[in-house]
């Protein structure tokens, strides 16, 4: 396996500033690609980026718009939301040399086709490699350097156990895996499990009541993933049970955010990112197909599309039948 030097970020969010924070603290050379000249010419100029407001970018760090730096780079991030991950690997595509690994970092699954992160990177670039790194991991705390543990999946593992190596670092431990299905279906489905965990916190259920909701969310994702393909352990790991655990129990995350304000009546955080909300659909659809019944997500997407109540949905829930655990 060739060294792996250069890494290029495609997004300058939250989450691809602060990955590029990761490779370069693993010793990398990285370029930081910003769709907007205006914002990579003021991230470059700062060493600041608003959406991490206060956590000064590493100093190797090179910013840019053009997309075409991608061209020389050795690993590719995609950090854009899952929505718009097609149209950046689109746009990548002829930049890249073939076999370059490209490591998707969005956590949710595409409307109209049902596609995750890496089947849109197959697609979107058939010559590349696609990988893919979840896990309980607030781009804030990626950021500030504080310790973090991550999943990294290729199918090939030797690959795979490269590019842990190639990102790793005491602050920030990747560990590999070849269940890319597995690692990718966690992190989709926690963000909209994570949305009704914020409702029973907004509405003020109790802290049993979030436990409850918690672990049956968990009965659905674990269904799903392995519905669709995923291993056990690597749903009850880092990228499933590890980032639900983080996703329905902390305020830092957009998506508890989200359902507190929607479980206390209140109007929705603007300008914040909530990929459950977007995936919600799509992930319903994903268990249709395979015959999974996912309640906690049914909810979800019937109350964010105005079919049902919060006070109907929680209703609905709780006077399902009673029935064997499992
Ligand atoms: N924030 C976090 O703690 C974590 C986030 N993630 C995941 O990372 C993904 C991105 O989230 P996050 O960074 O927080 O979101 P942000 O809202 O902070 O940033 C999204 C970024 O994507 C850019 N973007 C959108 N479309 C394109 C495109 N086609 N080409 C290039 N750039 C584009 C936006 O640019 P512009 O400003 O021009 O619109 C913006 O800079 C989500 O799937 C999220 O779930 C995963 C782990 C942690
Ligand atoms: O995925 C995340 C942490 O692992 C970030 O969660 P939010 O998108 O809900 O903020």
């Amino acid at each position: 396996m060739k060294p792996f030097n250069r890494v290029c970020v495609i997004g300058a969010g939250a989450w691809g500033t602060a990955l590029a924070g990761v490779a370069a603290r693993a010793g990398r050379k990285v370029t930081l690609y910003a769709r907007d000249a205006a914002v990579a010419a003021q991230i470059s100029a700062t060493r600041d980026n608003p959406r991490l407001p206060g956590i000064p970018l590493d100093r190797g760090i090179v910013v840019t718009h053009d997309i075409a730096a991608a061209s020389s780079a050795d690993i590719v991030i995609i950090a854009v939301p899952a929505q718009h991950s097609r149209a950046a690997v689109a746009a990548l595509a002829a930049h890249l040399s073939p076999g370059t690994p490209v490591i998707a970092s969005a956590k949710g699954v595409e409307h109209g086709t049902r596609r995750f992160m890496t089947e849109v990177i197959e697609e979107a670039a058939p010559h590349a490699v696609p990988a893919i790194l979840s896990g309980p991991s607030f781009a804030d705390d990626v950021a500030r350097g504080l310790p973090t543990a991550v999943t990294l999946a290729a199918k090939d593992e030797a690959l795979a156990v490269a590019l842990v190596h190639a990102l790793g670092s005491a602050a920030f431990r990747p560990y590999h895996t070849t269940d890319v299905r597995g690692v990718e279906i966690g992190g989709a489905a926690k963000n909209v499990l994570a949305i009704a965990a914020g409702i029973v916190v907004g509405k003020q259920l109790g802290a049993s009541a979030l436990a409850a909701l918690t672990t049956r969310g968990f009965s659905e994702l674990v269904r799903l993933g392995c519905a669709c393909g995923g291993r056990s352990e690597t749903l009850a790991g880092l990228s499933g049970l590890g980032d639900l655990i983080l996703t329905c129990s902390s305020p830092q995350s957009r998506n508890f955010s989200l359902g507190i304000a929607l479980g206390r009546g209140e109007p929705a955080p603007r300008d914040k990112l909530s990929e459950g909300a977007h995936t919600a659909p799509a992930l319903l659809e994903l268990a249709a197909a395979h015959d999974v019944e996912m309640p906690v997500a049914q909810a979800v997407a019937a109350i964010l599309a105005g079919r049902s109540t919060i006070d109907g949905a929680i209703d609905n829930l709780l006077t399902r039948p009673f029935r064997g655990e499992g």
